[in-house]
């Protein structure tokens, strides 16, 4: 077993990971984006997040790990207060664009950034790269050159590069954007068998059936519903008044 499982088995699933209580946020002085959330997730567990466009899945993001400062309410993280602007290295989110985090020469740098940044000997950083590497499936795209691979490879190279920080959470913001059918299936499977507390934000209902055991929606910046996955979205009246549709592996002709 690699160092990458073996802190996630440490975990306790009864371990509260994250901690959300009345959160608000808003860009600037302008309406809210966020409002009175209240979400608690234990460690161990895989989150659906839902919501149309603009509902505030990845301001939520921003907020739980620290980059955007939430304006009311607070947001914990195994106990431990986040504070806007501080490394939380127990945290790690995954961008929905890859470009906004790839930006190294090669792939092997984009992962050492991170690694090379908290100051670890130059063994421990070549150890943790070949293990996030390998435990993504991408060690043959070590020397390759971050901006010349496909969508798919950046995805994989991108999660690769939180993994390698060890965070016992981890953010994945719309992670199949862009991805074919193959690089969709891959993903999938890698999110089963992660170890991890994860939260998957994502338009791709099928994705998030397939891949979480509990499912929370978001409309105009507040938790509407907060259950198991099939129940909330074959709720068509519930889906419908929140700009959603029924994912058609839960219609009657699904
Ligand atoms: N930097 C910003 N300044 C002002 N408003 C912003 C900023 N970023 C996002 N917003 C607004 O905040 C609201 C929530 O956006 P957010 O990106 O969090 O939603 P989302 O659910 O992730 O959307 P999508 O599914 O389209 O990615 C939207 O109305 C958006 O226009």
């Amino acid at each position: 077993m690699n160092d990458l499982v073996q802190t996630a088995n440490q975990l306790s699933l009864k371990t509260k990971a994250i901690s959300i209580s009345n959160l608000c946020f808003s860009y600037g002085k302008e309406r809210s984006i966020l409002t009175d959330i209240n979400l608690d997730i234990s460690a161990g567990e895989t989150v659906g997040l839902i919501g149309a466009n603009g509902a505030g899945k990845t301001s939520l993001f921003l907020t739980i790990c620290g980059i955007l400062q939430s304006t009311y309410g607070e947001v914990r993280l195994f106990d431990r207060l986040i504070q806007a602007g501080q490394f939380n290295p127990e945290i790690g989110l995954v961008f929905q664009n890859p470009d906004d985090q790839l930006f190294c020469p090669t792939v092997r740098d984009d992962i050492a950034f991170g690694l090379e940044n908290i100051e670890l000997s130059p063994e421990e950083v070549e150890t943790r790269i070949n293990a996030a590497l390998s435990l993504t499936g991408v060690t043959h795209l070590a020397d390759r050159i971050s901006h010349q691979l496909s969508g798919g490879e950046k995805c994989m190279v991108a999660i690769a590069a939180v993994l390698a920080m060890l965070p016992q959470v981890v953010l994945y913001d719309e992670p199949s954007a862009n991805l074919d059918l193959r690089a969709r299936r891959r993903l999938i499977k890698f999110l089963q068998a992660s170890h991890e507390t994860i939260i998957v934000s994502s338009h791709d209902l099928e994705l998030i059936i397939e891949v979480c055991d509990r499912v929370v929606l978001l409309n105009q910046g507040r938790i509407i519903a907060d259950g198991i996955p099939e129940e909330i979205m074959r709720n068509e009246s519930l889906m419908e008044a929140n700009g959603l549709e029924v994912p058609h592996s839960l219609t009657h002709e699904g």
